[in-house]
């Protein structure tokens, strides 16, 4: 059984189609790019999973309990989280300090009670931390990183609330070289751990992460499979211009 199952999902706008039957399935613990020319729908099909935008028809099943419709809080409840692309750090505030809020923003109501106060905070930071490799910078203000430490703090930050899905939109967008090898570590890790739907359009940190990659057009499914098995696939090849997968 899929963990996310997403069964002949549409959205219109008035007569603009913007999701056409869209049915995707996605696996524990596994990582799946979404990848599309501009304007395939993949943010629309981000937000009709994380309750941001309502189908018009069809159904999004999460460990199969029907999720359709519900309210975003309810959906990040039941642990699917988002990292936006626009940063949402406080600037003002330490990498500390930002993991806190992020933790006392928790969904479990258990955790509620005792807050960043307990043991449970401090070990998680200590992993969260590691991971996104800013242990060294969780005195600095969030304000002063870097681009990449930016959006590592943001992926953190999603964590500490205990997601079993997280969702990623063009988690290297404006990254250099180096910090997109160092992301790809940082999702390689992640998927060991989690499952993953991660909207990308750099193909080449694509081919470092993903196990199965998936291809919209026009609001459907056009191919998915492998990366080398998308690549050669010749109606993906005919939707990217150029004759090649950017
Ligand atoms: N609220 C809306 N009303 C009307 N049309 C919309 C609305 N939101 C998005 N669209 C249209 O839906 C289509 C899909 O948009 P979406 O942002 O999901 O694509 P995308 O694959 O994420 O593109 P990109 O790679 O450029 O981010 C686009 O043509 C967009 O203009």
């Amino acid at each position: 059984m899929g963990m996310l199952e997403i069964r002949d999902l549409n959205k219109s706008y008035d007569a603009i189609h913007i999701i056409n039957g869209f049915s995707l399935d996605v696996t524990e613990l596994t990582l799946c790019c979404l990848v599309g020319p501009n304007g395939a729908g993949k943010t629309t099909t981000m937000d009709l999973i994380t309750g941001r935008q309502k189908p018009t028809s069809g159904q999004v099943l999460f460990y199969g309990d029907d999720i359709t419709g519900l309210d975003e809080h309810e959906i990040a409840r039941r642990g699917i989280g988002r990292k936006f692309q626009v940063p949402a750090v406080l600037k003002d505030l330490s990498v500390r300090e930002n993991f806190q809020v992020a933790y006392s923003r928790t969904t479990n109501p258990l955790r509620n009670i005792f807050k960043f106060h307990s043991k449970g905070f401090e070990r998680k930071l200590d992993e969260i931390g590691t991971l996104a490799g800013l242990n060294e910078r969780l005195d600095t203000q969030a304000g002063l990183l870097s681009h990449g430490e930016t959006q590592w703090l943001e992926i953190g930050m999603v964590l500490m609330q205990d997601p079993r899905l997280l969702l990623m939109d063009e988690p290297v967008a404006g990254m250099t070289e180096i910090e997109i090898e160092k992301t790809a570590r940082i999702f390689n890790q992640l998927k060991k751990t989690h499952t993953l739907i991660v909207v990308e359009h750099d193909m080449g940190f694509v081919r470092e992460i993903a196990d199965v990659v998936t291809v919209m057009h026009m609001g459907s499914l056009l191919a998915q499979g492998t990366i080398s098995q998308v690549e050669s696939n010749p109606r993906v090849k005919e939707v990217y211009l150029g004759n090649e997968v950017h």
